[in-house]
């Protein structure tokens, strides 16, 4: 699992442990660091001797931490110009330790450069770029638009012009290659926009860790955590141990719906799928395993259920909705099931002990909350989930799950290609699929949304895709995850 800290939280763990170190020990670590993952990357690109490097220079310890790194790769003789974007504003000791290393300042982006470093602005930063630096960063995105000659960019610690604590981009922003981030991960690292703009964050070790005493803002599964959590049939495992799942889906108006949850959900670690609903001639001629009925009230014993996807939105769905939240079980809720809870006419049915899972797009989010997510789709999300006391899940290039006491999981294998019809079903047949099997409701949202978007991935590297597709490239995916 990789975590991250919000600004404030990594400003109070360096100044705890500043005081125990000698002034300007974690700057020379961090610029160490930042040195090093650069001259590898001059290496790969033919040498750092004679490497055209440009630093962009900002006026705090960002700015400083690129000249220490700029002065480290002049040594190597490297020919290292620092662009200042602030000169009467700058990290004085990091000049002087360039200019003594041979360095020069400039004041125009020379023509042609081989790596460029962002110090402009790191977690100090407040609002969108000030005009001098959108302006160097939108020279640089015209310098590297040219024809025949692309500069690495490597940000220092973020890429200047993401928002630290909400991955937020609000105008112009630097789009790195390599973000070299030192003693923890920050959200833009992993949430939002900004995370696409960081290219490969590289995390350098300051020694921060044991300072670091507040819990993490944002938390990203790997791939070892889902395999770790995913449950798997053992030895005396029968059909009804590893966990029955019941789908209320799909409509007449909406039969697909059914058909994709049902993909989803068979795809998952559950031992049977009931599907309960008007399309179930439908899914029992596509899926000979699920067993059918065609109301909830019939479907017979299931350990959790999943209810909304194409369901519509009229007197038969809102008596499958009450039907399922009558339960003691868990219970997804997806699509239509969230556009009937707006009103509140089922809120008395919400207080329930058993675990609700939301899982909203930013339509249904804005429907049900009364806003849209904004610009902090973490925060918002966390609000939902404790408005409704439910885990929620707020579908997007990097879904987020919130938990009602406000733990926060990012996504990180969105892919462009879930944003097609059906997919989302998809997701919620899978997911409902984790509950039944037992799995804690914010895991199973976590991992449904991870092999999700892995299947997303996979099954765009075959072309146009199709929820179908999705579905298809959920086993291949699971087959490599749980090997
Ligand atoms: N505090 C520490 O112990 C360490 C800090 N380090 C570096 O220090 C950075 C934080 O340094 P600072 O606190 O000086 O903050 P920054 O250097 O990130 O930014 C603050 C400076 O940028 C200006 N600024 C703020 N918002 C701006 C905007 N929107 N557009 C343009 N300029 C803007 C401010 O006027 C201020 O001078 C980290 O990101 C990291 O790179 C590292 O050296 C590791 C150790």
């Amino acid at each position: 699992m990789r975590q991250a800290w919000r600004a404030a939280d990594v400003r109070a763990a360096e100044k705890s442990l500043m005081a125990a170190l000698p002034e300007g020990t974690l700057m020379q670590r961090a610029a160490a660091g930042l040195a090093r993952r650069c001259a590898l990357l001059l290496e790969e690109a033919g040498g750092v001797y004679g490497a055209r490097v440009l630093l962009l220079v900002g006026s705090g310890d960002n700015g400083g931490d690129a000249l220490y790194a700029g002065a480290a790769l002049a040594r190597r003789g490297a020919q290292v110009r620092a662009l200042l974007l602030t000169p009467e504003r700058v990290h004085l000791a990091g000049l002087a330790a360039l200019r003594a290393a041979g360095g020069f300042t400039t004041v125009e982006l020379p023509a042609r450069v081989d790596l460029v470093m962002d110090g402009i602005v790191g977690i100090g930063g407040t609002g969108g770029l000030r005009p001098p630096a959108a302006a160097a960063v939108r020279r640089l995105g015209e310098l590297r638009g040219r024809t025949g000659h692309r500069p690495l960019v490597v940000a220092v610690d973020t890429p200047s012009g993401v928002v630290v604590d909400t991955g937020d981009v609000p105008g112009e922003c630097v789009d790195a290659d390599v973000t070299v981030t030192f003693g923890c991960l920050k959200p833009a690292h992993v949430i939002g926009p900004a995370a696409i703009r960081c290219g490969q964050v590289e995390l350098v070790d300051i020694g921060l860790g044991p300072s670091l005493v507040t819990g993490p803002a944002v938390r990203v599964a790997e791939s070892s955590d889902i395999a770790a959590w995913w449950p798997v049939p053992g030895p005396v495992s029968d059909k009804y141990t590893r966990g029955v799942v019941g789908l209320a889906t799909g409509s007449a108006g909406y039969p697909g719906a059914a058909l994709l949850s049902t993909s989803g959900a068979l795809a998952g670690p559950a031992g049977m799928v009931r599907y309960a609903g008007s399309a179930h001639a439908e899914v029992v001629r596509a899926h000979p395993s699920v067993v059918v009925a065609p109301r909830v009230a019939d479907a017979g014993r299931v350990q959790a259920w999943v209810c909304g996807s194409g369901l519509g939105t009229g007197d038969a769905a809102r008596t499958e909705l009450r039907s399922v939240l009558a339960t003691s079980l868990p219970v997804l809720l997806d699509a239509d099931a969230i556009t009937l809870l707006v009103g509140g006419e089922f809120s008395e049915h919400l207080r329930r002990d058993a675990p609700v899972v939301l899982t909203p797009h930013d339509g249904e989010f804005k429907r049900l909350a009364g806003e849209a997510p904004g610009a902090d789709r973490a925060a918002a999300a966390a609000r939902l989930a404790a408005w409704t006391n439910a885990v929620v899940l707020l579908k997007g290039d990097r879904t987020v799950v919130a938990t009602p006491a406000g733990e926060i999981w990012a996504n990180p294998t969105g892919s462009p290609a879930l944003a097609t019809a059906g997919s989302g079903d998809v997701l919620a047949g899978l997911l409902g699929s984790l509950l039944a099997a037992g799995l804690p409701p914010v895991r199973a949202a976590v991992a449904a949304a991870y092999v999700h978007g892995l299947a997303g991935r996979r099954a765009a590297a075959d072309g146009p895709v199709t929820a179908p597709d999705v579905a298809a490239a959920l086993r291949p995916v699971l087959r490599d995850l749980l090997k």
